[in-house]
């Protein structure tokens, strides 16, 4: 669409990038602090592509505008109901993590990568927006800790981490597909996908590791394998220390029961780990990092062209998304 605007500042808009991190918020909780850790990190590893927050309705304004300063561009998505009545408390989880399936619709995008809040990028991953074109790309789990006791694999002490030490049993039928962590993964919004996806969910019923699950049903024939330095699941380092090289690990994943940086106080199962402690203080390091601030990055004189930008593509995405509300953007989160 920005093809056919031909007046000089609307041209310029035409070669903005079209590839995005994206994440995901929920309430008005302290997710926030990992999001901002989130940009703030993108900026230290200078990705060259912006941060979008796709944000439900619950998100507090404060919040909202905490994202904005520090460089995000905060899009609001309606939430998506999950397909059978639940509890209440298992009605917020699915509805959190269902609602994350809006992201296929950001098609203003070509390619984005998926992070959870509570990941960390340590060093530039842009590299993985050339992978080739209509895969979906994560990084496999690890079926061994407790959150995983309702699973087969949990029961036969199944791992695909280590796929020969505890070999499938035959009686069981075949192995189970490869499974990712949707915590982080490479995908192209597309609108054919997203209709499908939402279609899909409505005659699936919820299961405990809600969308992650539904992705991996619905991905499974095209699903790419990518090595875990890419989304370092926690529980790697002490279930599968062998697959794992510390010091080349890119991307961490605070999903462990009681290693939110935010809410870390060592006390649970592993978080007295000397890796741990380590990680955690590296994922504040960032936080507290002033001069990651988006306002102390933006060079002076570069300032003003930046509003400009951000105006401009703020207008741009209002018109290509009519009726998609509260859009705000900047330029990048490098
Ligand atoms: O109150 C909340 C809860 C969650 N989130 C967002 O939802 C994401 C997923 O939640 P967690 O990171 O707390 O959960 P886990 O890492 O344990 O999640 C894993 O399992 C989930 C489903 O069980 C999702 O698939 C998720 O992507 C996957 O990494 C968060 O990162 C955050 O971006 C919020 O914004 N607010
Ligand atoms: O997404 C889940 C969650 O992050 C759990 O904490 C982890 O134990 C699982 O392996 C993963 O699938
Ligand atoms: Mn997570």
């Amino acid at each position: 669409m920005a093809h056919d605007i031909t007046t000089t500042g609307l041209t310029k808009a035409a070669s903005m990038p079209t590839k995005a991190y994206v994440t995901f918020l929920a309430g008005n909780g302290d997710y926030v602090k990992g999001v901002v850790g989130l940009a703030k990190g993108l900026r230290k590893a200078k990705s060259k592509y912006p941060l979008v927050v796709a944000i439900l309705p619950d998100v507090p304004e404060e919040h909202r505008g905490i994202l904005v300063s520090q460089g995000c561009i905060v899009k609001e998505i309606e939430p998506v109901y999950p397909p059978e009545n639940q509890t209440q408390f298992a009605m917020a989880y699915y509805v959190i993590n269902y609602s994350k399936l809006r992201i296929w619709e950001f098609v203003e995008y070509s390619k984005m990568i998926y992070l959870d809040g509570d990941i960390q990028v340590f060093e530039n991953i842009d590299h993985l927006f050339d992978l080739p074109d209509n895969y979906f790309y994560a990084v496999m789990d690890c079926f061994c800790e407790k959150t995983w006791s309702h699973s087969p694999q949990y029961k036969v002490g199944y791992c695909q981490q280590c796929p020969d030490k505890v070999k499938w049993p035959a009686e069981l039928g075949p192995k189970p597909p490869l499974y990712f962590n949707a915590g982080m993964f490479v995908y192209e919004p597309n609108m054919t996908t997203y209709h499908d996806l939402l279609r899909t969910l409505k005659t699936t019923p919820p299961t405990p590791f809600a969308e992650q699950d539904f992705l991996n049903m619905f991905f499974r024939d095209v699903y790419k394998p990518i090595p875990p330095v890419y989304n370092l699941v926690l529980a790697l380092l002490w279930r599968h220390p062998e697959n794992i090289e510390l010091d080349k690990v890119k991307v961490v994943h605070y999903c462990a029961a009681g290693s939110k940086p935010w809410r870390y106080t060592g006390e649970e199962q592993n978080m007295d780990r000397e890796d741990i402690k380590m990680l955690v203080k590296k994922w504040w390091d960032i936080y507290n990092d002033e001069s990651l601030d988006y306002k102390n990055t933006v060079p002076a004189g570069e300032a003003e062209a930046g509003e400009e930008q951000k105006n401009l593509q703020a207008f741009l995405t209002a018109l290509s998304e009519a009726g998609v509300v509260n859009c705000f953007s900047s330029p990048s989160a490098a």
